[in-house]
């Protein structure tokens, strides 16, 4: 277990996902992780309660001890929090944004000084240890302040590096990527109750054929479009089932809505760039 001192300066769901991982993979214990927000008391102590954590409105108090800083604020909220926070930051500090589409220069340039950033983008499967988390580093953050972060980051899933360039489009695929299963489960259900099975059955059968998927997926050699065609009898049903998503376009969907969420990650970047100007 580390003893390093661990502040969330924002302690909405994606924070709490990655508290419950770091926690249960007992990377520091509880009370070395002290959390803040902006004005939800409640929220603060619904965390303490479940958690064991600390929790402040002191910036001060946060951040004097902490060795690691994680920005988990809306991008609009950044500019705000990180200039309230300014004070209390130094290079001995490293910051663990993972805020979607705000680059590691915007966060240095708020600070006004060079300091250690690393810009990561984890999904909410992290509150099962199973996020699918891309990161990247500014130049000012070491090797050991990099196997820090991604070390933190394993604790509640994969953890890749990658460009910081590339972290807009990890945020439209994977960032974003556990709300489009959940979308396409949610037409699976109502489909369902529409052909009559009650909605536990459903459920069950559902959350077993995704999951038998994704473990095909990453067993198997063979490629989606191979294990597809294994599950499609000429002439047969599943042959049907993808005639009528093939005729409404769902893979130009998939594809339009997996760049649209890219795209919005790079103009949040720009829009708060522009305001930190
Ligand atoms: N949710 C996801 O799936 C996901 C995945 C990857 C990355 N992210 C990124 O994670 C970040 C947080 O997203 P979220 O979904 O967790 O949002 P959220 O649930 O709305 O939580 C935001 C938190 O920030 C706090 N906050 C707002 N302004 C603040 C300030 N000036 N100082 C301190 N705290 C402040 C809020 O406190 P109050 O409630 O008191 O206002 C709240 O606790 C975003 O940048 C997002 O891009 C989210
Ligand atoms: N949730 C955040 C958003 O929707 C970032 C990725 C997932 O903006």
């Amino acid at each position: 277990m580390k003893m390093r001192k661990i502040a969330f300066i924002g302690c909405g769901s994606m924070a709490e996902a990655m508290i419950s991982g770091i926690i249960a993979n007992n990377y520091v214990q509880a009370d070395q992780i002290t959390i803040m927000n902006k004005n939800n008391h409640e929220r603060r102590m619904e965390m303490v309660d479940k958690y064991g954590i600390r929790a402040t409105t002191d910036y001060h108090q946060l951040l004097q001890d902490a060795s690691i800083i994680v920005l988990a604020v809306k991008p609009q909220h950044i500019f705000e929090a990180l200039s309230a926070a300014k004070p209390f930051i130094n290079k001995k500090k490293l910051i663990l944004s993972v805020a979607a589409g705000i680059t590691t220069h915007t966060i240095e340039d708020i600070i006004g000084e060079a300091i250690p950033i690393v810009r990561s983008m984890p999904n909410t499967s992290a509150a099962v240890g199973k996020s699918a988390t891309a990161m990247s580093m500014n130049s000012h953050t070491s090797e050991r302040q990099i196997k820090t972060a991604k070390e933190l980051l394993e604790t509640f899933g994969n953890a890749i590096i990658v460009e910081e360039a590339q972290l807009d489009s990890v945020t439209g695929l994977s960032g974003s990527g556990p709300a489009y299963i959940y979308y396409l489960v949610e037409a699976m259900e109502e489909a369902a109750a529409k052909i009559g099975l009650d909605q536990t059955s459903a459920k069950a059968l559902i959350v077993q054929t995704l999951s038998g998927a994704a473990e095909m997926l990453q067993q198997s050699p063979k490629s989606p479009a191979t294990l597809r065609k294994e599950v499609t009898s000429p002439g047969g049903t599943t042959e049907a089932g993808l005639q009528v998503l093939q005729a409404h376009k769902v893979n130009e969907a998939i594809m339009d809505c997996i760049i649209a969420a890219s795209e919005k990650s790079k103009q949040l970047g720009k829009k708060l760039t522009a305001e930190a100007k």
